[in-house]
């Protein structure tokens, strides 16, 4: 596996691949690598010939200092689980290398990122869709492979995809869970010991208001309140928001869609780690 710790080494390697007909995958993260990443990188090496794997802690889309400065960092250890996953050149570069000036494009995604996420981390997605962009344009990938955990993300960088003309295929890969279910972050590792013990209990009330959804007997608010209910039975979590949104518009439901699926998406604080979580409710 190379580093590449340059844009310029990056884009030079990705040219000479794409002239000699190799397909590219390219996985962005911020590293602290799980198992959920690793999936990832696997399939990416199934499905194409050579990967890139992307490793950058972006401060445009922190809206928090200190959850950027408390992020994990662990390159040397990502490394060594990256080899055996499959992955061709690990990128990683620093802050200066990626924005030698500041930026001044400012993304607007409109009611995709007035919601959940986007309402909740002003800034976030403008910065997601900055450096996505420039991962796509130094490495010019034939598949880019993203996590549905973050859903948002997803829809937004699929939307990025479209209205720039980006040519690749955008992989959405299911989140990879604990045992226990709790979604593989890698904020969890800043959660101590209590707080991943009732951790759990945000994918058992995701799952709750699944079935209250299956049941088809209640309104989209019943649904909520219900599930918000569960959450607030555990002291220890805050929850900042829990909402019920179209999974392809992810607009809020005051009703029912026929023929739509159901996004369940909520975003949690556990002695003092946010973390977030979705459930897509199919419509048949
Ligand atoms: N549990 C998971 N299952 C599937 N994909 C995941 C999972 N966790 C992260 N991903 C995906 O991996 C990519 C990189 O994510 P990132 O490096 O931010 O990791 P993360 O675990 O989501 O960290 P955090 O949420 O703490 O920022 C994203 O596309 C993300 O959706
Ligand atoms: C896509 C991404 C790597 C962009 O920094 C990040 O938002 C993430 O890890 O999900
Ligand atoms: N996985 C989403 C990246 C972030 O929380 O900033």
């Amino acid at each position: 596996m190379q580093i590449l710790q340059t844009a310029a080494a990056l884009h030079a390697q990705t040219e000479t691949w794409r002239r000699e007909g190799y397909r590219i995958g390219l996985v962005p993260t911020m590293g602290a690598l799980h198992e959920g990443h690793l999936q990832l990188v696997r399939a990416a090496a199934q499905e194409c010939d050579v990967v890139v794997v992307s490793i950058f802690v972006n401060p445009t889309q922190f809206n928090n200092a200190d959850d950027f400065r408390l992020y994990p960092r662990l390159p040397e250890v990502d490394a060594e689980l990256l080899v055996p996953a499959g992955c061709t050149a690990l990128f990683l570069p620093s802050v200066e290398e990626m924005y030698p000036r500041p930026t001044v494009l400012q993304f607007d995604f409109g009611s995709l990122e007035r919601v959940m996420e986007g309402a909740h981390r002003p800034g976030h997605f403008n910065g997601v869709a900055t450096v996505v962009s420039k991962l796509f344009h130094l490495s010019r990938p034939h598949r880019a492979y993203f996590g549905q955990k973050d859903l948002q993300q997803v829809t937004i960088v699929r939307q990025l995809i479209h209205d720039l003309s980006f040519d690749l295929e955008l992989v959405a890969f299911p989140t990879i869970r604990e045992a226990d279910g709790l979604a593989m972050s890698s904020r969890n590792r800043r959660l101590t010991p209590e707080a991943r013990a009732v951790a759990p209990v945000l994918h058992q009330a995701l799952q709750y208001g699944e079935q209250l959804i299956r049941q088809g007997r209640h309104s989209p608010q019943e649904v909520q309140a219900a599930t918000v209910a569960v959450l607030g039975q555990e002291p220890a979590i805050a929850l900042e928001y829990l909402e019920l949104a179209d999974a392809e518009t992810l607009q809020p439901l005051t009703q029912w869609q026929p023929g739509r699926d159901v996004a369940l998406c909520l975003a949690a604080h556990l002695a003092g780690v946010r973390l977030i979580d979705n459930i897509v409710v199919k419509s048949s």
